[in-house]
């Protein structure tokens, strides 16, 4: 190349290194022109509404407007929906019409309905009412642990290696959350570390998927930074996703920086609704129509039908005679 410009002999090895390297190219393109955000082609959300959005309702919902709602989302194109907890009705008395809530649903096969189950005697019971996906709940934090479900979180992990194991022989897959993974209600800060232990040890038991729950929804993107960081270094991406309260309106700007570090799975309730019965203050789940507004206007597939969770955040806020907490359900509600 001994005749050729600077500037061209600069392409030519520019180009070469991308052919030779060509996991590079991100790297190169934003070391060129600054950061260079890329988000997943597909984003699987997973609609807690049902369960993480009801359990906090001090009235009893009626057994049959649960049923309803969980059959109108079902016919949204939601993958997964969380349909209940099998957990103690001395704990969270709105969980109590678990089963009945379960039997009643009209399962889809194209859609997963994991249910809560916080022991053994709540993964039989789920068992016996039909589950064939459930979810284990940790904290990383002890108080919250001892709050939530009366036990320290390493008790916790053994009940729980318990749960799993008999999943494994029932051939059901098994979610992990992580509770408080940036905030505790009770302790403040969490460090990164502890939320990485007990992401890791879920992950590790065979949870096949580990969702990092901002129980109070104090994060900031900065934050999530932080923590992503530190838990990728133990949980791939592929197995983790983000489930974030909107108390201080950060929701959807933590979830579109989890997207930009990977992952692909956002936990969501329909209008918004919910909070933790033993973390006084939080509102409720980011609103499913605000994520996946979000989600759609980045190009993002979703196979989410917003128009129709519309109707079913309309449906349950009816029945709960509660304003919607989603935004885009209101401004679309606007004459
Ligand atoms: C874990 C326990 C059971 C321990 O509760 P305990 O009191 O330590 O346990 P126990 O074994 O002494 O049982 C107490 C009573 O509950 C019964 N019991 C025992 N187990 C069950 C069961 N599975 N289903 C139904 N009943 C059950 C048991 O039979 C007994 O009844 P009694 O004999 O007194 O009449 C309790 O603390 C509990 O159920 N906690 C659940 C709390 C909960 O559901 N919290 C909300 C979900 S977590 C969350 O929202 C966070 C998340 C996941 O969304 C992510 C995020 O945002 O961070």
């Amino acid at each position: 190349m001994g005749n050729v410009p600077a500037a061209v002999k600069h392409c030519l090895s520019y180009e070469q290194l991308i052919q030779d390297y060509p996991w590079l190219a991100h790297r190169l393109q934003e070391a060129q022109n600054g950061p260079v955000h890329r988000y997943p082609e597909f984003v699987k959300v997973v609609e807690v509404g049902p369960r993480d959005g009801l359990q906090n309702e001090k009235e009893m919902v009626p057994t049959e407007v649960k049923i309803q709602l969980i059959d109108m989302l079902s016919e949204t194109g939601l993958s997964v929906i969380e349909a209940t907890g099998f957990v103690s009705s001395k704990w969270v008395p709105q969980m109590a019409d678990a089963d009945a809530v379960f039997r009643g649903i009209n399962r889809l096969p194209q859609v997963k309905y994991p249910v809560l189950t916080p022991n053994l005697r709540g993964f039989e019971a789920a068992v016996a009412a039909g589950a064939s996906e459930v979810a284990v709940f940790a904290s990383a934090s002890e108080t919250f642990s001892q709050k939530n479900i009366n036990c320290s979180v390493a008790e916790s992990m053994e009940r729980y290696e318990e749960v799993i194991r008999a999943a494994r022989e029932a051939q059901i897959n098994v979610r992990g959350y992580v509770s408080c993974a940036l905030g505790c209600p009770y302790e403040g800060n969490v460090a990164p570390a502890k939320v990485t232990e007990v992401a890791k040890k879920l992950y590790g038991l065979g949870c096949y998927e580990v969702s990092l729950g901002d129980t109070i929804g104090v994060g900031t993107p900065g934050a999530m930074a932080t923590l992503l960081e530190s838990v990728l270094k133990e949980v791939p991406g592929h197995a983790l996703g983000v489930h974030c309260h909107d108390t201080y309106g950060q929701a959807l700007a933590n979830i579109l920086l989890a997207l930009q570090m990977g992952i692909s799975v956002v936990d969501s309730s329909v209008a918004g609704l919910g909070g933790c019965p033993y973390a006084r203050g939080a509102t409720g789940n980011v609103a499913t129509e605000d994520v996946l507004y979000m989600l759609h206007g980045l190009g993002i597939n979703t196979g989410v039908d917003l128009s129709k969770v519309m109707d079913a955040g309309d449906f349950i806020c009816k029945a709960l005679n509660r304003q919607t907490g989603s935004k885009v359900a209101r401004a679309h509600c606007r004459p």
